[in-house]
C-alpha cells in the first residue's frame, strides 16, 4: 500500500470487472450468526460515517433537510411546512430589499454550488481529456479533480487540484478552450491564493470593461505615487505610480496613446501647477503627442542625434540631482525650482533598437540606462511606450516597476513585458481583440497578480481641451 504510486486525481468512473471471491478462512457453524450479526453492525458503522462525511462535505443541503427533518420528526410536518415557508418568505424579502447582499451572502454561493455540479463536472471528464490535461497511468485514466467552484457576479472561479507533473502554464495554454466549451467570454489560469498544487480558472461571464470609457476629471493635485488611470474589473480607479517608471506594451490599434494620455491627464494639475515638467520624445515624428504640446515643457521629434542630445541634457539633470541628493535626502519633492520631471517615449525601441546609426544607438542606450537607473529617486521617471516587444527590450525591463501589456500577438511577448510566468498568472494580452482597444494587464512590482484594466478614451479633442485648460505659459506648443 505504502510503497504504490498513487495519482492523487480522479479515477475512470469506467465499471470495473466484477471479482470473484474466494474465501480466505472457514467460519465455524456455531459462529455463523454471531459473524453475521458483526458483519451487520460493522456495515452499519462505515455507512453512518460515510454519511457523516457526505452530510459534512454537502452542508449546503444537509443542514437545511436536516432542519426541516428534525421539526418534522419532533414537532410534525405541519410545523416543517411552516417553517418552511417562513424561511423561504424571508429570504424573499431580503433578496427583495438588498439584492447586493443576499446575492453576496447566499445566491453567489447557491449558484456556484448550482454550476459546480450542472454545469461544470458534467463536461468535465471529456474537456480536460480533449484539452490533453488528463493523464493515463498503470492502465488507468486519471482526471484532475475540481476542488471548488465559487462565483463573484462577474466570473465563475473552477479551483481543480493539478495532476504531478503538470504546470499552471499547461492550463493557461488550455484557457481558450475551455473558455469556449463552457460558453465563457473568456478563460484565465492563475495559482494565485490557492495552495500549491492547485489552479484556479477564472471564465469570465460578463465584462465590465466592455464599453468605452470617458476621461476621468483631472485631480487637482498630481500624486505621482498614485495616478488613477484606469478602471479595474470591480469598477474601481486603477492606480498606479510613476516612481519606477511605466513600460507599456500593445500591437498598433491596441489603445497605446490613451495610456499615455491617461496618465498625462492625471499629471496635468501638476503641470499647470509648475510641479510637472514633461519632455515628450516622439521618433515617429510627432503625430502622437502633437495634440497636447502646450502640455509639454520640451518636445522632441527631429530624429535621432537631436533626440540623443536631448536625452543626455535630461541624463545630466539626473546626474546632478544625485550628487546633490546623495545624503541629504532619498527621495525627490517637487517643487517650482525642482519639478518632478515625466519623459514619455512613444515608440521605444526606435530610439534603443531601430536606429541605423550605432554610434548614436550606442549613446542613446548609455543615457536611456542612466535615466533609468537613477531617475527613480530624483523625480525624473520616464513611460516607455512600445509597439514590437524584442529582445533588446529584456535588458530593460527590470528597470520598469510598473509594466502594462495592452492587446500583444503572442503569448511570449506577453512574459516579455510583464515578467516571466505572468501568462501562467493569468495575463491573457494575446487574447484581447482588436475591438477592445484600452483593455490590458498592468504588473506591478511586488503584486502577484496582473490586474486587468481599462484605460479611458482621450479623443483629439479632450486632449485639446486638457492642453487648453492645464497647459503652461512655457509649453512647447507656445
Ligand atoms: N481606451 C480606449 N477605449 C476605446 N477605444 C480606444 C481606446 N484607445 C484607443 N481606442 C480606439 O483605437 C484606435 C487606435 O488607438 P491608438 O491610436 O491609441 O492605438 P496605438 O496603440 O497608439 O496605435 P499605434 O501604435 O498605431 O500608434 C483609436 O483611434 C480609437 O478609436
Amino acid at each position: 500500500m505504502f510503497g504504490k504510486n498513487r495519482v492523487p486525481g480522479d479515477a475512470h468512473d469506467a465499471p470495473k470487472p466484477s471479482r470473484v471471491r474466494v474465501p480466505i478462512f472457514h467460519v465455524p457453524n456455531w459462529l455463523y450468526v454471531p459473524w453475521l450479526v458483526l458483519k451487520g453492525v460493522g456495515r452499519a458503522v462505515y455507512w453512518a460515517v460515510v454519511a457523516l462525511i457526505f452530510a459534512a462535505k454537502f452542508y449546503w443541503v444537509s443542514v437545511p433537510i436536516g432542519l426541516l427533518g428534525y421539526l418534522t420528526v419532533v414537532y410534525g410536518w405541519h410545523w416543517a411546512a411552516g417553517a418552511a415557508v417562513f424561511i423561504t418568505g424571508m429570504l424573499l424579502v431580503w433578496w427583495w430589499q438588498h439584492r447586493a447582499s443576499f446575492r453576496r451572502w447566499l445566491g453567489w454561493f447557491y449558484l456556484a454550488k448550482w454550476r459546480q455540479y450542472v454545469k461544470y463536472r458534467p463536461l468535465w471528464q471529456p474537456t480536460i481529456t480533449n484539452v490533453g490535461l488528463a493523464t493515463s497511468f498503470d492502465g488507468d485514466r486519471f482526471y484532475p479533480s475540481i476542488v471548488n467552484v465559487r462565483h463573484d457576479g462577474r466570473s465563475d472561479l473552477v479551483t481543480a487540484r493539478m495532476l504531478p507533473g503538470q504546470h499552471p502554464q499547461d492550463w493557461a495554454k488550455a484557457a481558450p478552450r475551455l473558455a469556449h466549451t463552457y460558453k465563457a467570454l473568456s478563460c484565465s489560469a492563475s495559482t494565485h491564493d490557492v495552495k500549491p498544487g492547485r489552479v484556479t480558472l477564472r471564465f469570465r461571464l460578463v465584462d465590465t470593461l466592455a464599453t468605452t470609457m470617458r476621461p476621468f476629471p483631472v485631480p487637482a493635485v498630481a500624486d505621482v505615487r498614485r495616478l488613477g488611470v484606469a478602471m479595474d474589473e470591480d469598477g474601481r480607479i486603477y492606480r498606479v505610480s510613476l516612481t519606477g517608471h511605466v513600460l507599456l506594451a500593445g500591437r498598433t490599434g491596441s489603445g497605446k496613446a490613451s495610456v499615455v494620455w491617461s496618465i498625462l491627464a492625471a499629471l496635468a494639475g501638476g503641470i499647470a501647477d509648475g510641479l510637472v515638467q514633461v519632455h515628450a520624445f516622439d521618433p515617429k515624428g510627432g503625430m502622437e503627442f502633437a495634440y497636447g504640446k502646450d502640455l509639454f515643457h520640451a518636445f522632441h521629434y527631429d530624429g535621432p542625434d537631436t533626440m540623443a542630445g536631448a536625452l543626455e541634457d535630461l541624463a545630466k539633470v539626473v546626474n546632478q540631482r544625485a550628487d546633490r541628493y546623495r545624503g541629504v535626502a532619498r527621495d525627490h519633492v517637487a517643487t517650482i525650482a525642482e519639478p518632478t520631471i515625466v519623459i514619455p517615449i512613444d515608440e521605444f525601441a526606435s530610439l534603443t533598437a531601430y536606429v541605423a546609426d550605432k554610434k548614436i544607438k550606442e549613446r542613446i542606450n548609455q543615457t536611456m540606462a542612466e535615466i533609468l537607473t537613477k531617475g527613480r529617486a530624483v523625480g525624473v521617471h520616464v513611460i516607455a511606450a512600445l509597439q514590437d516587444p524584442r529582445k533588446e527590450i529584456l535588458s530593460y525591463r527590470n528597470l520598469f516597476a510598473t509594466r502594462i501589456a495592452l492587446a500583444l500577438n503572442e503569448e511570449s511577448e506577453v512574459d516579455m513585458i510583464l515578467g516571466d510566468n505572468a501568462v501562467a498568472r493569468g495575463a491573457a494580452s494575446h487574447l484581447i481583440p482588436d475591438t477592445m482597444p484600452g483593455i490590458g494587464y498592468v504588473m506591478l512590482d511586488g503584486r502577484a497578480r496582473p490586474a486587468r484594466v481599462r484605460f479611458p478614451y482621450h479623443s483629439d479633442n479632450d486632449i485639446r481641451a486638457l492642453a487648453a485648460a492645464h497647459g503652461t505659459a512655457l509649453g512647447a506648443g507656445r
